[in-house]
């Protein structure tokens, strides 16, 4: 996106209670010359702007988005210094009598309270004025702001809105309702705030696990070190309940690991030399030293917090179409005022008081808070709710989609199954030892990592048999593997292919398919023209694959397992799992099979994400598993962090639960507002109603989105 002139400058920017203030925000900044596109993720506070700065200085936008009356601080100038690109792990919103919406409450309460014991004290008209000046008061921080906005083009704002309202009041003479009006306004600013915060920290919980500090080993001791200082190489030590403070490798020692702050796995697991630890997990049992391997920015923890953070930018059709709904919604109420205004005195010569009394009071419930902060909040929630146990998704486009799934489908290897076969059974070709069979295999698939490759070099490991140099390795996808091993080619793949190069004897064809039926995988071992012999292995079912299936269709949706391996081996598993399955399937026909059912219908795709990357973008929507495939978090619309095929239908859950919220919201706040239209204009309810009437909805709208975050997806309904 940028280019040499472009810059990409990022600022923290406080008091954005919804979609409006975001709408705000962007126009503005989207106006100043040099600014090629500006981007608010209102959940993370965050403004990204793509500008040149010779034309415009960032701190020129800083001045525009304080003139709106919010806060903005720099965070990082992504391409100019790339190694403080870490985002301050900002902690809870301040007290809300600290901010300025805080204090514009205490303030206008204050002026009210006076202004009634005025009024009380002389009877004679001097509270009149006393809530004049409480009103005026009040309402001049906003009007501020709504002059602001209008500077800016921005005509149509809340606080527009609000300035009308308050200002044609104090003109016929309703001027005690008026300043209650701007204090209600103050107080539900204030309380809508309160209620954006609560759905923020869900996310910035996460950030908040991976410990500030290090314990870096040096030489002659250890020294403690800010833990974002660290860097790839650098050895730490761990002691027993400290948290891990980078993604790293253990050098030294074994311990249990809980690793429910990454993945929501809530069983420590058991990690030694050699195996990948993640940053904010938690070492429980023994002390550990530990190699960094990324730098702090880039922690499998710090990119589920940017996916989940950047995940509001996928925008869900819905919310397109409720921005789009509130930009007619505030001019159609302004003109529909308008008419209360001056049709029924003019045509009707009814009285002039009471009507613009009644537009007044509709003006106010043009608000459009309520709505617009309804799908937000809702999927903030939920993203925040998932994260914690290990199911994302990449923002409200892919819950959205993902409710609407009615199939699922599978991969085998390492998504139904544990994807880490076991060789069974050796079956040498007559006239071949064992120890060759194997230890060309392995030579042909050391450089291979598939994981039927990797059971065989780990059996020719185990077994002691040396593995034969290879060069020119190849892999023949959905086939099988070739290298030239000791001076020859050499060939390991799946029978049927085998028997087409020749490189089967015909009596081995029996033995592979009675293996096959026991759900083992079989694999032919062969030179030009000379079979070397067989090699079966059995990748086990996963412990909850079947548990997931049967919840599946209890949901209502079809699964299908698709695998590349022969009809036998995917029948005797399937069988086991009991669900549709599709055999023999080269990769592309796993393409074809899922456009196929695209067609039909909404397609999940559940893959380990190594090689079904092809078919997870393909698949409506896509989902990778397993915490260890980095590249499908990244390709992927979501993932799931923890090996349980359950997830995969719990992911599900929490998209339709999501949806249910949503729709329940934009119910609330439609209703609200259209109860509250007709009995302004019948004249039943008053100015202050109205603002009363925007306020609640907008805090019951978030509370609703709130309950999101105790919804338990893995829990059967
Ligand atoms: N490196 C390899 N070594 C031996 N056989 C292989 C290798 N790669 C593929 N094959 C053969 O090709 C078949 C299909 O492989 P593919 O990688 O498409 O599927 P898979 O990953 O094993 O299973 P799934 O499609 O369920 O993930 C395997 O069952 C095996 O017979
Ligand atoms: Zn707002």
């Amino acid at each position: 996106m940028t280019d040499d002139t472009t810059h990409r400058r990022e600022w923290t920017v406080t008091g954005m209670d919804c979609a409006g203030c975001t709408a705000k925000v962007v126009r503005a900044v989207e106006r100043m010359p040099g600014v090629r596109a500006a981007r608010v993720a209102l959940m993370a506070e965050r403004l990204s702007v793509d500008l040149d700065p010779g034309t415009t200085r960032s701190d020129q936008i800083e001045a525009v988005v304080r003139a709106l009356g919010y806060g903005i601080a720099p965070t990082v100038a992504v391409d100019d210094v790339p190694e403080q690109a870490v985002r301050p792990a900002t902690g809870a919103d301040p007290s809300w009598y600290r901010t300025a919406k805080g204090r514009l409450v205490v303030l206008t309460g204050l002026l009210l309270a006076l202004a009634w014991v005025v009024a009380l004290l002389t009877p004679a008209g001097g509270g009149y004025a006393a809530f004049v000046a409480a009103c005026l008061i009040g309402v001049a921080p906003v009007a501020w702001r709504a002059v602001a906005a209008l500077r800016m083009g921005q005509p149509f704002t809340i606080e527009s809105l609000m300035t009308i309202a308050a200002g044609g009041a104090l003109l016929i003479g309703a001027a005690e309702e008026a300043a209650l009006v701007v204090f209600l306004f103050a107080v539900g600013e204030v309380l809508e705030g309160v209620a954006a915060g609560r759905a923020r920290q869900g996310i910035r919980a996460l950030a908040d696990l991976v410990p500030k500090t290090a314990m870096l080993e040096q030489s002659g001791g250890t020294r403690t070190v800010p833990a974002d200082s660290l860097t790839i190489g650098q050895v730490v030590l761990i002691r027993p309940g400290d948290r891990i403070p980078a993604d790293g490798d253990i050098v030294e020692g074994t311990s249990g690991i809980d690793e429910s702050p990454v993945t929501g796995e809530s069983v420590p697991q058991t990690r030694s030399v050699g195996d990948a630890v993640f940053a904010g997990a938690i070492n429980t049992q023994a002390a550990l030293r530990m190699r960094v391997t990324r730098e702090p920015r880039d922690n499998t923890i710090a990119r589920i917090i940017l996916l989940v953070e950047d995940a509001e930018d996928a925008r869900a059709p819905t919310e397109r179409f409720i921005d789009r709904f509130s930009r007619i919604y505030m001019p159609a109420i302004i003109a529909l005022s308008a008419l209360v205004i001056l049709v029924p005195p003019l045509a009707f010569g009814q009285d002039w008081t009471t009507w613009v009394y009644r537009g007044l009071a509709l003006l106010l419930i043009g608000c459009p808070c309520a709505l617009v902060i309804s799908v937000p909040a809702s999927i903030a929630s939920a993203l925040s709710a998932g994260a914690r146990r290990g199911l994302l998704m990449k923002g409200g486009a892919v819950i959205e989609a993902a409710a609407r799934v009615t199939h699922v489908v599978f991969d085998k290897t390492g998504t139904l199954t544990r994807g880490r076969p076991v060789v069974t059974d050796l079956i040498p070709a007559p006239g071949v030892a064992e120890i060759d069979l194997l230890s060309i295999a392995a030579g042909v698939e050391a450089g291979s990592g598939h994981p039927l490759a990797q059971a065989i070099v780990a059996r020719a490991q185990a077994a002691g048999v040396l593995v034969l140099a290879s060069r020119d390795a190849r892999a023949l996808p959905g086939r099988g593997a070739v290298a030239t091993v000791g001076g020859a080619p050499a060939w390991v793949t799946s029978p049927s292919h085998a028997a087409e190069a020749g490189g089967v004897d015909p009596a081995a064809l029996s033995r592979v398919t009675a293996l096959e039926e026991q759900g083992r995988t079989v694999v032919a071992v062969f030179r030009t023209g000379q079979p070397l012999g067989l090699i079966a292995m059995r990748d086990e079912p996963r412990p909850d694959a079947a548990a997931a299936i049967r919840q599946l269709s209890a949901m209502g949706l079809g699964a299908t397992m698709l695998t590349g391996d022969n009809a036998r081996t995917a029948a005797a598993i399937a069988g086991e799992i009991r669900l549709d399955h599709r055999a023999g399937m080269l990769p592309e026909d796993k393409l074809t099979a899922i456009r196929a059912m695209n067609r039909q219908g909404g397609v999940m795709m559940v893959g380990d994400g190594i090689n079904d990357a092809p078919a997870l973008k393909e698949a409506r929507v896509g989902i990778a598993m397993g915490s260890g495939s980095d590249v499908a978090l990244e390709t992927a619309d979501g993932a799931l962090l923890r090996d349980h095929v359950t997830d995969a239908p719990a992911i599900i859950r929490l998209a339709r639960a999501t949806m249910g919220n949503i729709r329940q919201n934009v119910a609330l706040a439609l209703g609200l507002k259209a109860v509250f239209l007709v009995t302004t204009v019948m004249g039943v309810t008053g100015l202050w109603i109205a603002i009363l009437a925007d306020t609640g909805a907008t805090v019951l709208v978030t509370l609703n989105a709130l309950r999101l975050l105790a919804f338990d997806p893995t829990r059967e309904a």
